[in-house]
């Protein structure tokens, strides 16, 4: 069926009309295991796209090559126009590719306005700035916090500022990972698994965020298991199965894939997890 995103049809590993993203022939390997191996991948720009599949699919294998957390045994990728293979991931992440983890890695004995502070380390020409320019170094501090600051009252993390990260619950610091992974203003952002943990009540504040770093211009990318934030903010689904690309498409047209529903979905093809959530809640369970 055709749509503004993919060049022609829909396909496994289809090309995009606009990608931020390319990558080709990537294959990693485990002893005798290949947990990835995608022949070719384009992420659409300016767009909110997931990455489903059953578990050991290989999605959060695929997310460490991307970003320099892991090795590939071959391929290559480009990121809006550089080719990235190889690169450390702190330079990954200052060429606007940030991503944040399944667990979240907020440093616990370091409060939420520092963890926010450490976040703008990933912007160019911080090092020299402090070393060499300290007036101007000044000015940058002030610009930091500000920034540091108006994140956090967009996530409601502004009355925890001066808390430890350790105080916070499971969702709020994966609300103050992903705040952190804006302060550098990223082009794309990886999200490994946002909804996991979370509490229902916080669910929707969550997806609202994602929405609104797609109206700001963000390229999003997700691995989630939440078959409700799937279906409710994604434009463009991408399915694994044993390391390889095995369906994409529009969310619609992916949940309905009879290869997906066997391989994936199952029986909670037709299940709205964000439904069953909001059921329990009322139940008072
Ligand atoms: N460091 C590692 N050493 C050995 N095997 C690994 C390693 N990392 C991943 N694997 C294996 O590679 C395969 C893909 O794992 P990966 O975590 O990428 O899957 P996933 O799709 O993200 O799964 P989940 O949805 O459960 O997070 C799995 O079989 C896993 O056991």
């Amino acid at each position: 069926m055709a749509n503004s995103i993919s060049v022609g049809n829909p396909s496994p590993g289809c090309k995009k009309v606009d990608p931020i993203l390319v990558a080709d022939n990537v294959t990693r390997q485990f002893g005798g295991l290949t947990a990835v191996n995608v022949e070719h991948l384009e992420i659409p720009r300016g767009l909110i796209t997931a990455l489903i599949g059953p578990n050991g699919a290989g999605k959060t294998t695929m997310f460490n090559l991307l970003t320099g957390f892991d090795k590939p045994n071959t391929g290559t990728w480009n990121f809006d126009g550089h080719d990235l293979a190889g690169v450390a991931p702190y330079k990954v992440a200052r060429m606007g590719m940030i991503r944040t983890f399944q667990l979240t890695k907020a440093l616990s004995l370091l409060t939420v306005i520092d963890n926010m502070r450490l976040g703008a380390q990933n912007q160019p020409g911080e090092g020299l700035l402090q070393s060499f320019l300290r007036p101007i170094w000044k000015k940058r501090e002030v610009e930091i916090t500000q920034r540091a600051d108006e994140l956090l009252e967009r996530f409601k993390l502004d009355a925890k500022r001066e808390d430890f990260a350790a105080s916070l619950s499971g969702g709020q610091r994966k609300l103050l990972e992903m705040a952190r992974a804006l302060m550098s203003k990223p082009k794309l952002v990886m999200l490994d698994e946002p909804m996991a943990g979370v509490n229902p009540a916080l669910t929707q504040s969550l997806l609202e965020h994602i929405k609104g770093l797609k109206n700001d211009g963000t390229t999003v990318l997700f691995v989630e298991h939440d078959m409700h934030m799937v279906r409710n903010i994604s434009d463009w689904v991408i399915v694994m199965a044993e390391g390889r690309i095995v369906a994409e498409g529009p969310p619609t047209q992916v949940m309905k894939d009879q290869a997906v529903i066997d391989a994936y979905l199952g029986a909670h093809a037709d299940t709205d997890l964000g439904t069953v959530a909001i059921k329990t809640i009322k139940a008072g369970k």
